[in-house]
């Protein structure tokens, strides 16, 4: 659980759609393909304004345009599919252990707890985090064994490029000088992981969502899904928004650090999936079970030691609601919560 989640995990209602019209679309190809830097940094800039609106409203956006291909989303789609289709024992010789210190394997469902005050049960949903090999001792502790290793990698990398890409129109919807935030992203904590979520079963229940209500904890998150079923909890107008399932296109939202930075005016948006198709809260017979959903995260997060402070001009007249904090120890916080909490 992070910033601001308490209220808007309390409670189902209202859930509508996304107003199309609140549904900003940044297309990425004018800054990926223009060459000369005048154009570029005008590009920039311009998805940098759009990027500013929405992250002071829902702290969400979708991006097109973002030079991902199709097949890469089908390829990966398609491998994780076959992993999470293994036999549970399988699965579990590729279980993550929090004890080792390295947050990286498979994860049951129920294993993970977003949302730990309101769910005893955990998650419904299954995991693989996946990390990008940093040296001799493969984080993955499975050589090449992991069968979706090579796609994962070749996925790792290209959101990464569009990372640092997106980082640069934060950059500009800062207000701050270029380079100003990727040196903290030299050695970055990025992750990505695969999910899978089981159809959630009418009558839906608080104590265990396809993933508890929650805010992100680094920079931002860039997602790809497979159906619907995630919502944003939008807190001006206090409604839970169902995000369109649109193909090929991805999901950005922030997480609790781009939050910080800017003394809490950019939004760490509340965010949960409920996977399920028409759900209606007076008429919850109407809703149906959802069709097995899988989505792809990738996690945008700055080196560990980055200290975390508000940035000069987002200080105001208020003065820095937020101490600085080190990005490692925020994170450790926030597993302990979610991953101890379901443990006996
Ligand atoms: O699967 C999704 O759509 C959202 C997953 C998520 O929010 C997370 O893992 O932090
Ligand atoms: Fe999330």
């Amino acid at each position: 659980m992070g910033l601001g989640s308490t209220t808007a995990s309390a409670s189902l209602l209202k859930v509508t759609d996304l107003p199309l019209a609140n549904l900003p679309i940044i297309n990425l190809a004018p800054v990926l393909h223009i060459s000369t830097q005048t154009d570029r940094t005008a590009a920039l800039a311009a998805a940098g304004d759009q990027v500013r609106s929405a992250c002071l409203d829902t702290g969400f956006f979708m991006v097109q345009g973002h030079g991902i291909n199709a097949t890469l989303f089908a390829d990966v789609f398609e491998a994780a599919g076959r992993f999470f289709d293994l036999p549970s024992a399988e699965k579990a010789a590729f279980a993550k252990d929090m004890t080792n210190g390295v947050n990286t394997g498979y994860f049951g469902v129920g294993e993970e707890n977003l949302d730990p005050q309101n769910q005893p049960k955990g998650d419904f949903k299954e995991g693989y985090d996946f990390n990008r090999h940093l040296g001799p001792e493969d984080p993955n502790h499975v050589g090449d064994s992991l069968p979706m290793k090579k796609v994962l990698l070749e996925y790792f990398e290209r959101a990464t490029q569009l990372g640092n890409t997106l980082l640069s129109v934060f950059e500009h919807a800062l207000g701050i000088p270029v380079d100003t935030l990727s040196p903290f992203f030299a050695e970055p904590m990025t992750m990505l992981r695969c999910l899978r979520y089981h159809p959630s079963v009418p009558p839906i229940s608080l104590s265990q969502l396809g993933c508890g209500a929650h805010t992100d904890y680094g920079a931002f998150a860039i997602l790809a899904q497979d159906a619907p079923g995630l919502q944003l909890f939008d807190h001006k107008r206090d409604s839970w928004l169902r995000v369109p399932h649109i193909p090929n296109t991805l999901i950005v939202n922030l997480g609790d650090i781009l939050s910080r930075w800017t003394n809490g005016s950019f939004v760490s948006t509340v965010h949960r999936v409920l996977n399920v198709t028409d759900y209606h809260e007076e008429q919850e017979n109407r809703s149906r079970p959802g069709k097995v959903r899988h989505s792809l995260v990738f996690f945008y997060e700055p080196a560990v030691n980055t200290v975390v402070d508000v940035l000069d001009p987002w200080v105001g007249s208020k003065g820095k609601q937020f101490p600085p904090i080190r990005f490692g120890d925020h994170l450790d916080n926030m597993y302990r919560q979610s991953y101890l909490a379901t443990k006996p």
